[in-house]
């Protein structure tokens, strides 16, 4: 995928000093998947699905690392060409999501300013394209306000009671369906996410600890293609998906 050599530098004048970092869990062993190798190792069209990932980061030019949290026993990550990049650094990440993109904060602290940029974006979402990034980051730079990709949801969602009977339909008027990459600031994301675990909060993305902390969430309405590969027919799919955005 070319990088749009027209898109202007990812921080306006005013932010100029604010760099763009990236994070990337990926110590999750993918239980839903129920594969032999966490998902994130599974191969499509030759490559990882991680590896996937990382080249659709690492096409930002102005990103400037990529921290991926792995799991404490991976005996993967090491092996592979990404790993060796001078732009991606790897950190042990934790038993929960949450707990693998705080230990990437705490890798950034000795590389990032608390007013750096940081997108986190899970490792198993390989089909994420260039140009929603770049809105993403846009938007957020040009608003000084973090944000995240999401889709308004576009079937008619029910609400379960027990025995999987519809309590009631939800108006979807309002509902949108969060994906990442999340974007934050550094310092406001690493105090939101460690109050939010510290207090026992359940934290599914970057978004809901900040929000927790009151601060605003730009909605930035990316692609539905933007998959989160965590069931089996993701994997056809996503190959399927890589396939499709090589002609475009
Ligand atoms: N302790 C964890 C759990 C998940 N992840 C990462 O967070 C992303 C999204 O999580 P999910 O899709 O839930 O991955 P898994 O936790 O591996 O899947 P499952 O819940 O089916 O086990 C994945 O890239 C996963 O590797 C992580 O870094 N650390
Ligand atoms: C962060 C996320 O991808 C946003 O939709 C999602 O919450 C991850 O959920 P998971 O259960 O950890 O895959």
């Amino acid at each position: 995928m070319s990088v749009d050599a027209d898109f202007p530098s990812v921080l306006s004048p005013r932010l100029s000093k604010a760099k763009l970092w990236a994070i990337v869990p990926a110590a999750g062993v993918g239980a839903r998947m129920g594969s032999d190798l966490p998902k994130q190792y599974l191969t499509m069209q030759g490559k990882t699905v991680i590896e996937h990932t990382l080249d659709r980061l690492l096409t930002l030019p102005t990103l400037e690392k990529v921290i991926v949290a792995i799991g404490k026993h991976d005996g993967i990550w090491q092996t592979l060409l990404s790993a060796s990049s001078h732009r991606v650094l790897s950190t042990i990440g934790g038993r929960d999501r949450a707990d693998s993109v705080l230990a990437g904060l705490n890798a950034l602290k000795t590389l990032a300013s608390d007013d750096d940029w940081v997108m986190v974006h899970d490792a198993a979402r390989p089909c994420v394209r260039l140009p929603c990034l770049e809105k993403l980051i846009q938007k957020v730079v040009e608003h000084d306000c973090g944000g995240i990709l999401a889709v308004p949801a576009s079937d008619t969602l029910k609400q379960s009671s027990a025995d999987n009977i519809v309590s009631c339909t939800i108006d979807r008027q309002e509902i949108w369906q969060a994906q990442t990459p999340q974007m934050f600031k550094v310092g406001q994301l690493r105090e939101a996410l460690a109050a939010a675990l510290e207090g026992g909060y359940p934290v599914t993305d970057e978004a809901s600890a900040i929000e927790r902390a009151g601060l605003p969430v730009m909605l930035v309405e990316g692609r539905r293609d933007n998959i989160k590969i965590t069931h089996p027919e993701d994997l056809p799919l996503a190959e399927f998906l890589l396939g499709q955005q090589c002609n475009d």
